[in-house]
């Protein structure tokens, strides 16, 4: 694939729900092998993007008919064939994958199929079950292969989820929240592996609402404020005092250290 095609190109997206935009026409371009942050407040249409890339959610049509989603420059995919390009690790997904009771391998093996749990249609072959062996492997989750997921703390479940979108080896992965609910140790020691897959050519699209996730990986930040883009661009002009503040609607002092970003409340 032509490495100028972007991984994802959104065409001024507008979803409407209840009469109201959730995205209001939202354009966005995203290179391949850019890692990006995706920043914004609660409620500022994060999930909402990432639900219109998983096609949870649709927007409104153009009236020439052009594509308002475009991944790797095709509007059209089957979904595997996605998924080996781009894997997407939503909230949805993760509420869905916690409440399944299914053992870990069999969960990473269910990214093969659009489903959470392994059915007895589901034919699982060596070459798959090496692929999700390895994927356990590479989040440092193979101790937890024969557990229950619904057993497994947030964070054990964090990385069986990441495996289950690595399974496929896609060249990027969406991470909606990634870090959500994890103490701050877990936290980095997910964020090392992030930053991991990013060294090793994964291209990372990370939705967060904190700056201390931003990894010094990520060099390109997209700001949204009420399903806007409220700004774009690199994370040295975007991640200052008074732009951050204006994000956030409250006056934020940034700090970096070690390539790593911190605000605090004012
Ligand atoms: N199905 C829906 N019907 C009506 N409103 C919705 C629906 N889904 C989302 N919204 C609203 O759309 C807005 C954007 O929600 P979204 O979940 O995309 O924000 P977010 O940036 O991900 O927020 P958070 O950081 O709190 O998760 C919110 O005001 C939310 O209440």
């Amino acid at each position: 694939m032509d490495t100028s095609t972007p991984l994802l190109s959104i065409d001024r997206a507008t979803v409407l729900r209840e009469g109201r935009a959730l995205l209001d026409r939202l354009s966005l371009t995203i290179a391949q092998g850019q890692h990006t942050a995706i920043l914004g407040p609660n409620g500022s249409g994060k999930s909402t993007l990432v639900k219109l890339i998983e096609r949870r959610v649709y927007p409104l049509v153009h009236d020439d008919g052009s594509a308002v989603v475009r991944i790797f420059g095709r509007d059209r995919w089957n979904v595997a064939e996605l998924r080996s390009l781009l894997g997407v690790v939503s909230s949805d997904l993760r509420r869905e994958f916690e409440a399944s009771n299914e053992v870990a391998l069999n969960a990473v093996l269910s990214g093969f199929f659009a489903s959470m749990t392994l059915g007895l249609d589901h034919a699982v072959d060596d070459g798959m079950r090496r692929r999700a062996v390895e994927a356990l492997e590479r989040v440092g989750a193979s101790h937890l292969a024969a557990r229950d997921v619904s057993t497994l703390s947030t964070g054990e479940a964090r990385r069986v989820l990441i495996a289950r979108a690595l399974v496929h080896r896609p060249r990027a992965l969406l991470l909606d929240e990634p870090c959500a609910g994890l103490d701050p140790g877990t936290r980095r020691r997910f964020l090392d592996l992030l930053r991991e897959l990013a060294r090793d050519g994964t291209t990372l699209l990370l939705v967060t609402h904190h700056v201390e996730e931003i990894v010094p990986e990520i060099g390109h930040v997209v700001m949204l404020r009420d399903g806007a883009l409220f700004d774009h661009g690199a994370k040295e002009r975007l991640l200052v005092d008074e732009h951050l503040s204006d994000l956030f609607g409250w006056r934020m002092e940034v700090e970096r250290t070690d390539g790593f970003y911190g605000a605090r409340l004012r």
